[in-house]
């Protein structure tokens, strides 16, 4: 991956997830499918924008129990995305089966990565400790998530930026860190708790940046994809 800004197409169907896409002419983007449209399209539509030469992440979340995760994987792993997910909560043995499903069901000279989603960046620390009953200071949590899915040889997580310099120290070279919950000053943060800006993600040594509701629903996406990108990269 080469620092890509991912667009989150959370759009209830093709039709306007594609109404959406034209307005960027035949620019070639990183796009994240996820359950919404998922849920919707299918398998079709994530053949139909990689022809069109779009990376896809299809971000499924998968969390279940390992062999139930592995056999959803192996199906997954025909569709030749560039990423899937995890979730890191799921333990170390449902990711190896993650990366065992993966590797099963891989066409010849397909390279699918899987990354793992550590604490959604919609957790707030009240949450954590007092919902999900984790102790830990959430930094710590996902830092220890990071690791076992380090240990289970996944390619990355998926966390906020904020907590990347810690996850760095844990894993090894080359671990991916795809960080959500990006939010300009002036945008609200909706249901997100753990929000970075753009500028502070690359400083922060992000990987990837996913963003979603900053980008589709504004009022000219093209112009808040290329506002976001040029803080992403730091050419403003
Ligand atoms: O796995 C994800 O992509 C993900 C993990 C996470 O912890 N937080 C998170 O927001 N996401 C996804 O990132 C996108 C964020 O969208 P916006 O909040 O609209 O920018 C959504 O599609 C979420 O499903």
């Amino acid at each position: 991956m080469n620092k890509p800004l991912i667009i989150a197409m959370d759009f209830a169907d093709k039709q306007t997830a594609d109404a959406f896409l034209g307005r960027f002419e035949n620019e070639k983007l990183f796009l994240k499918i996820g359950m919404e449209l998922f849920y919707r399209e299918g398998p079709a539509l994530v053949n139909q924008w990689k022809s069109e030469g779009h990376d896809i992440f299809l971000d499924l979340k998968l969390h279940d129990i390992p062999n139930t995760v592995k056999q959803a994987a192996k199906q997954l792993a025909s569709l030749e995305a560039d990423l899937i997910t995890v979730h890191a909560g799921g333990g170390i043995n449902m990711m190896e089966a993650a990366k065992e499903g993966l590797e099963a069901g891989q066409p010849v000279g397909s390279s699918t990565k899987c990354i793992a989603v550590t604490q959604l960046t919609s957790t707030s620390k009240r949450m954590l400790k007092e919902e999900l009953l984790i102790e830990k200071p959430l930094e710590d949590t996902v830092a220890e998530y990071a690791g076992n899915t380090d240990k289970a040889g996944l390619d990355g997580v998926v966390c906020s930026a904020l907590e990347v310099p810690l996850i760095k120290e844990h894993v090894r070279t080359g671990f991916q860190t795809v960080t959500p919950g990006i939010r300009q000053p002036e945008h609200a943060a909706d249901d997100q708790e753990r929000i970075v800006t753009p500028e502070k993600a690359k400083e922060l040594g992000s990987d990837a940046i996913v963003v979603g509701r900053s980008i589709t629903r504004a009022d000219d996406a093209v112009s808040a994809y290329q506002q976001i990108n040029k803080a992403w990269r730091n050419e403003t």
